[in-house]
């Protein structure tokens, strides 16, 4: 392989003073905000942010996810049976109440909307899990080169629980020895990098399983370059 090839494939496994910078930026906005509190791990770059959205929002995402979920896929496509049991679905971007809950993440995290994802939607019944898995991309995988292209690796993570979850369904961090349990209208934001910007192994998580009642969220991903 030449060093080029390496180069290129490597852009978003190591150190990077773009992803270093977004985290910082992002970092310095969320410790100023008094609405938002800095979750205690020193590992990992993590914040919660209590109603976040209002309960009538809550309830209309959680509408547009009925309507529209399927049985969830991997990132990788690949048909992984058990690792992702949800059901979920892309938001239509150009809803009215999808484009003010993007607008407000952007507003909260300092992020420009333009680097973000599509809000995905997520419900898990009763069983249903996401196993431990990194929301960065890996620069091995095949789809490594054409993620690279648009928009590059994934830095911070947005989510937002849409029902309060009777027991399970928390989002555990495995690494860092702790979880969050679901509460309705909360966001969670956490960085996937660390602080030279390269990818961090701490910020592994999952979803645990629901016991009873049913989880619903959004998450929104944001890329290290506009994303498309
Ligand atoms: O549902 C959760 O608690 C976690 C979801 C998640 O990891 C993701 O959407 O990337
Ligand atoms: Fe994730």
């Amino acid at each position: 392989m030449s060093q080029n090839m390496s180069e290129d494939r490597d852009d978003g496994g190591t150190a990077s003073p773009l992803r270093a910078g977004i985290g910082e930026d992002v970092r310095k906005r969320l410790d100023r905000n008094p609405m938002v509190h800095r979750i205690d791990a020193p590992q990992l770059e993590i914040y919660g942010r209590q109603d976040f959205l209002s309960a009538e929002e809550t309830a209309g995402l959680r509408a547009m996810i009925d309507a529209d979920a399927k049985p969830s896929t991997l990132f990788s496509g690949s048909a992984n049976a058990d690792y992702r049991t949800s059901h979920s679905c892309n938001l239509n971007p150009w809803d009215k109440l999808v484009l003010a809950v993007s607008d407000r993440i952007c507003a909260l995290t300092g992020l420009p909307a333009r680097h973000g994802e599509t809000l995905q939607g997520q419900r898990y019944a009763p069983g249903q899990e996401y196993k431990v898995h990194c929301d960065y991309f890996p620069v091995t995988a095949s789809y490594w080169p054409q993620m690279r292209t648009s928009g590059g690796q994934r830095t911070w993570t947005a989510m937002i629980y849409l029902s309060p979850v009777e027991a399970g369904g928390e989002t555990h961090f495995p690494q860092c020895e702790f979880m969050v349990p679901p509460v309705e209208g909360m966001i969670l934001i956490w960085n996937n990098m660390d602080r030279d910007g390269a990818p961090n192994r701490f910020s592994l998580h999952a979803a645990r399983p629901v016991e009873r009642g049913t989880k619903y969220v959004v998450t929104k991903w944001f890329r290290e370059r506009p994303w498309g």
